[in-house]
């Protein structure tokens, strides 16, 4: 699905907290959304889900009822069904103890797709969620026994299991241990499908993502390919870290080497 994000903002308790971003995410690609925090992420994540409307500029897509693919339809007025076929975000884990079994906590996300009687078309969509998910071994076991990262792999496969055309990933990193962060992000980021992931990790974004978009304090500060945007001046400019950037031996992409602060032994 195409995404623009045209001077997008909105206020939140009387602030501009997202304040006129333009941004074109490639399609069918891992975008990564930086920045510290509070610079404003998750809400343009909610922004660009359409589950709030932008008081300033738009957030357009595609539209799925027409051939052409060009953005022209405001994410925030697709109808609710329509829109949760196409959008999927995973927002930062809440623990509620929820007394489903992982399977039921997936199948949530074929809601979209029931018919009337309840009756899912595509049988196979919530077991191979959880296999993309890595979460296949957790399938019948309560949602309330699950570990962070546990439940991390769990509403991954949920927002997969939506089979969506824009995914949209919240810190999806979170509890995960190293193997499954790489997991994530490279199966992630092999689907094909546009994607917008918020990401604290500089070095996962560097080493997967095709483009990044940096905010700070609600404004975009930089968007590009990793290589050209995550350079020391930016690291020190936006997060106030003194850092080297490194090249990778294998695969050429940047590592972000960061200075210790404080007295250093060498
Ligand atoms: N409902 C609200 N009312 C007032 N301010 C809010 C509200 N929600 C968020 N904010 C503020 O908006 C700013 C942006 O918040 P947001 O959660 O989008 O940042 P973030 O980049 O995702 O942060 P983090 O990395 O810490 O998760 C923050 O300063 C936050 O305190």
């Amino acid at each position: 699905m195409e995404l623009t994000i045209a001077g997008a903002g909105t206020r939140l308790g009387g602030r501009w907290v997202v304040d006129g971003v333009d941004a074109t995410p490639p399609a069918g690609a891992l975008t990564g959304l930086l920045g510290p925090n509070g610079a404003g992420k998750t809400t343009l994540l909610r922004l660009v889900a359409g589950l709030l409307a932008p008081e300033a500029g738009a957030v357009l897509v595609s539209d799925p009822a027409a051939a052409d693919p060009a953005p022209t339809l405001p994410v925030h007025t697709m109808p609710r069904r329509v829109r949760a076929r196409h959008v999927a975000l995973l927002e930062q884990s809440s623990d509620a103890a929820v007394p489903l079994s992982v399977r039921e906590v997936v199948a949530l996300g074929r809601i979209p797709y029931r018919s009337l009687w309840g009756a899912d078309p595509d049988a196979g969509a919530v077991d191979r969620a959880l296999g993309a998910a890595s979460a296949e071994h957790l399938a019948d076991r309560a949602w309330s026994t699950l570990s962070g990262g546990e439940r991390q792999r769990v509403h991954v496969a949920r927002a997969l299991a939506q089979e969506p055309s824009l995914l949209l990933l919240d810190e999806p990193t979170n509890h995960l241990d190293v193997s499954a962060q790489l997991a994530l992000l490279g199966f992630v980021r092999d689907l094909g499908v546009t994607t917008v992931a918020a990401l604290h990790d500089l070095n996962l974004a560097a080493a997967y993502c095709e483009h990044v978009l940096v905010l700070s304090g609600g404004r975009l500060a930089a968007a590009g390919p990793p290589a050209d945007v995550l350079t020391p001046a930016l690291v020190r400019e936006v997060y106030g870290v003194d850092a080297h950037v490194l090249t990778h031996p294998m695969t050429g992409r940047p590592v972000i080497a960061y200075s210790p602060t404080g007295t250093v032994d060498v």
